[in-house]
């Protein structure tokens, strides 16, 4: 980067390497007197795939809602690439809990008329293609002319994760994407994204941000995991990185004494430090 571009407040808003893609800054969320999220801070930067986990209730739906723009903080910013985030927008797009789908729209026009309000740079050709590919990466391919109403829980959510993989944003929000799902389908599921993510250059996902609460998932998929203390005043107890090389193999890592001091920091976490007592 040339020490003009550095000094150039605007030429450095996009590239500099010293801008985070998603700055989020003192974020309080209230619901009237109701403290959900108090002061959250955290940085990540282009590239990262980061996992954000907790015990339920503690704000993790409520922290991706602000970043996708949907929910605005009480207090504080949340900024992307530099600028404040005021709205949704096509640079994000957000895999719900509860799916989200057009209950009137068949599974493929679910999917193509996402890409239609999010891709305005694909035409019609373009969409169908895109289309194709999500939806048989999710294999409901054979599905694609039925309405949401005659699928299963986990074919729902495989629609909602078609149509957020073929819009492909800059940053990808993902609200525990894999929870309906068989073990099968979850793993090829979670090498698809993969691949998706790690996709070089200037278009396909740069970031995810995923909440779960599988903690192997969080271990195989992420740079760093993101863990929540107990709502309400919820706020990020601690960020874990974790130090394991890609491609990862899902088979050698379970041995990897990385891998496992991770695990077994997390279950402490979870299990005692932060431990609900329901
Ligand atoms: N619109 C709202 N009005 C009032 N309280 C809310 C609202 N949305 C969320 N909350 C509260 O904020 C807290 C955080 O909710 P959130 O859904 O973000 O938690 P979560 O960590 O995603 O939970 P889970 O793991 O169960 O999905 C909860 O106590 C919830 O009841």
């Amino acid at each position: 980067m040339s020490e003009a571009a550095l000094l150039n407040p605007k030429a450095s808003a996009i590239a500099s390497p010293l801008t985070p893609a998603l700055d989020i800054a003192g974020v309080h969320r209230r619901y009237g007197n109701f403290v959900a999220l108090e002061n959250v801070n955290l940085d990540i930067w282009p590239g990262e795939f980061v996992s954000i986990i907790g015990h339920s209730g503690c704000g993790k739906s409520t922290l991706l809602n602000l970043i996708s723009g949907l929910d605005h903080p009480s207090e504080g910013s949340v900024k992307l690439l530099g600028r404040t985030i005021t709205g949704p927008g096509p640079d994000r797009a957000m895999v719900f809990q509860n799916y989200s789908l057009l209950p009137w729209l068949s599974v493929r026009a679910n999917v193509t008329e996402a890409l239609r309000a999010a891709r305005t740079d694909m035409n019609a050709a373009e969409r169908d293609a895109s289309t194709d590919h999500a939806l048989k990466m999710v294999g409901l391919w054979p599905h694609q002319h039925k309405r949401p109403s005659a699928l299963s829980g986990g074919q729902r959510q495989r629609v909602a994760i078609a149509r957020a993989f073929a819009v492909q944003p800059r940053v990808l929000l993902l609200d525990e994407p894999f929870g309906a799902l068989d073990a099968i389908t979850k793993g090829k599921l979670q090498d698809e994204l993969l691949g998706m993510w790690s996709t070089e250059g200037e278009s396909g996902i740069s970031n995810v941000v995923m909440v779960t609460h599988d903690i192997d998932e969080a271990i195989y998929l992420s740079d760093r995991i993101v863990v929540m203390s107990n709502g309400p005043r919820a706020h990020i107890h601690e960020v874990l990185t974790v130090d394991l090389p890609r491609p990862r193999d899902r088979t050698e890592l379970v041995s990897h004494p990385t891998y496992l001091n991770l695990k077994a920091h997390m279950l402490h976490l979870l299990g005692t430090v932060l431990a609900t007592h329901h």
